[in-house]
């Protein structure tokens, strides 16, 4: 039985979602104590992370987009395993930076692989676990993307920030979608914002989903 609450948080690249993460953990760490679980994809855990290794790595130039694809798909059904099915099942608040909405809206429409075809295939990875909330941080591509610009050492860019402007369009577009298509489980922030503003916003759509721990 999983009496634990699971939350991801969603958005372009630059969106603001990792800052603020660390932002409320800050702020919630000292009442939930080890009832809070802070984890990523791809990665929080030791194989997903070396699978996210390779899926970043600006060599792997030549990677087929439905390789990548399984890839992040293969981290995912790792991270519910060994990480975030363990931390349900002891009744723990779990904070996710990206989960499955990324797979749709990068591979499936960044990559044009498609969407239902990427959502589908990550049925299997999930076995149909979905967030009770996604908290969707909305930004225009070139907001975010100057972000990174702004503020990353070259070496911490990745293969994904590299790729051209129509992509991360194409990635922000599918996000729109899938919050129009899912209102009740995908809560839009306007993520231009000044930074204690979203993190306010994100933290009120957090506490009314997850109650019981605040
Ligand atoms: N609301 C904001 N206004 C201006 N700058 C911001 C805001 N939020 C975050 N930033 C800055 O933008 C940059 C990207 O933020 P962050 O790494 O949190 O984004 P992200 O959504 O996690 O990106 P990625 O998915 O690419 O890792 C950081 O330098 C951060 O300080
Ligand atoms: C889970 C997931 C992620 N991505 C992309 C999105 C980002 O560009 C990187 C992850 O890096 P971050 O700095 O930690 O956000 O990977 C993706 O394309 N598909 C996915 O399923």
């Amino acid at each position: 039985m999983l009496s634990g609450t699971f939350i991801s948080f969603e958005g372009p690249d630059g969106a603001g979602k990792t800052s603020a993460l660390a932002a409320i953990t800050a702020k919630i760490q000292p009442t939930l104590g080890d009832r809070l679980t802070i984890t990523r994809e791809p990665g929080g855990n030791p194989i997903s992370e070396s699978i996210r290794a390779i899926i970043l790595d600006r060599a792997n130039t030549d990677m087929d987009y439905r390789t990548e694809a399984l890839l992040y798909a293969a981290a995912r059904r790792q991270h519910i395993a060994q990480t975030i099915l363990p931390a349900l099942a002891a009744d723990q608040l779990v904070l996710c930076d990206r989960y499955v909405d990324s797979s749709v809206a990068y591979q499936g429409a960044g990559r044009q692989i498609g969407e239902d075809a990427v959502a589908q295939m990550n049925t299997f990875a999930t076995d149909g676990l979905l967030p009770d909330l996604t908290v969707y941080f909305d930004v225009p591509a070139e907001v975010g993307l100057r972000r990174i610009q702004a503020h990353r050492q070259a070496d911490q860019v990745d293969r994904l920030d590299v790729e051209q402007a129509a992509f991360h369009n194409r990635v922000r577009a599918a996000y729109l979608r899938l919050q129009q298509a899912h209102p009740e489980r995908i809560k839009l922030i306007d993520a231009t914002q000044a930074p204690d503003q979203v993190v306010a916003e994100a933290l009120a759509l957090i506490k009314q989903t997850a109650t019981r721990y605040f």
